[in-house]
């Protein structure tokens, strides 16, 4: 008799996180790209759009960097890498409250994940070196992922840069500074470069070479192809061997 190893996928849901610059469209193509879908996914709103939210930690760390960065759009204090640290434990905050969605095997999209944290640290680290901001931003990336897991798909939006900044302006009735709509198009291309060094991870929608109901439909199909055969998802700092944060299987054991 031949015995076949039963492979046993998790039921939680699939956590997806949209990435790009400001104005580059996510939430407008994400939002008709979730109409389409049977399942309607949690969407965890980005940062700018978190003006009624429960009182707690999560809040408190992002209105401190609101305050520490003066109304910088980018939420820049100069002292880039203790805010790193408030991202990722804004991030982390995030996740937790997403748990039992996830567990219920729900769909999860994060507008922004650690991935815009990674990016925007490591350019005003390293503001005249794209190749050591790339690679910072991968450290930073890395650094990340043993603080929670990461996302399990990655949709990066991009585009002209310059387009990006015409429709934040519109959006926002506002006017960035040279400096800043520099740093957007810095963010831009270390985005994309940050993308390529994990094809796995990243799907990649260029509003240059699509148009807008082809990255809809992009995004749509993407997110439907995720929801199924996930692995479990483990505190990454615990090891392998550790309970699944959503079903408490452990590797190595039968059902939980
Ligand atoms: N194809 C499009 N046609 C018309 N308007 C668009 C299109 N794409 C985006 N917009 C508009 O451009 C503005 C910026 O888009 P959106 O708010 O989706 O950007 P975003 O990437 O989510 O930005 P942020 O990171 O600031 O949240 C919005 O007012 C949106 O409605
Ligand atoms: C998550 C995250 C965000 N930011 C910056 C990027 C934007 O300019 C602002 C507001 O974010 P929103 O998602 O567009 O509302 O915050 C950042 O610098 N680092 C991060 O980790």
């Amino acid at each position: 008799m031949t015995i076949t190893p039963v492979v046993l996928s998790c039921t939680r849901g699939p956590l997806i996180s949209i990435e790009g610059i400001t104005g580059v469209g996510k939430t407008y193509l994400t939002s008709r790209a979730v109409e389409a879908l049977d399942n309607q996914p949690l969407m965890l709103e980005a940062f700018s759009q978190r003006t009624n939210e429960r009182p707690g930690l999560g809040k408190a760390l992002l209105r401190a960097l609101r305050e520490a960065s003066a109304g910088d759009p980018f939420l820049r204090g100069g002292t880039p890498m203790a805010e790193a640290l408030l991202l990722l434990a804004i991030k982390r905050h995030d996740l937790d409250s997403l748990m039992a969605e996830l567990s219920s095997g729900h769909a999860v999209i994060e507008g922004r994940s650690v991935d815009t944290t990674a990016v925007c640290q490591a350019l005003q680290l390293h503001p005249d070196d794209p190749d050591a901001a790339l690679e910072m931003a991968a450290a930073l990336r890395e650094f990340a992922s043993s603080y929670r897991p990461l996302p399990d798909l990655t949709i990066l939006v991009t585009d002209n840069a310059h387009e990006a900044v015409v429709r934040a302006q519109r959006r926002d009735q506002c006017v960035f500074t040279p400096e800043q709509a520099t740093f957007m198009r810095e963010a831009c291309a270390l985005y994309e470069r940050l993308a390529a060094t994990d094809p796995t991870r990243y799907r990649v929608v260029d509003r240059r070479s699509v148009d807008e109901h082809e990255a809809a439909e992009l995004i749509r199909s993407w997110i439907h192809d995720t929801g199924t055969g996930l692995g479990c998802m483990r505190e990454p700092w615990q090891g392998p061997r550790a309970r699944c944060m959503c079903c408490g299987h452990r590797a190595g054991s039968g059902p939980a």
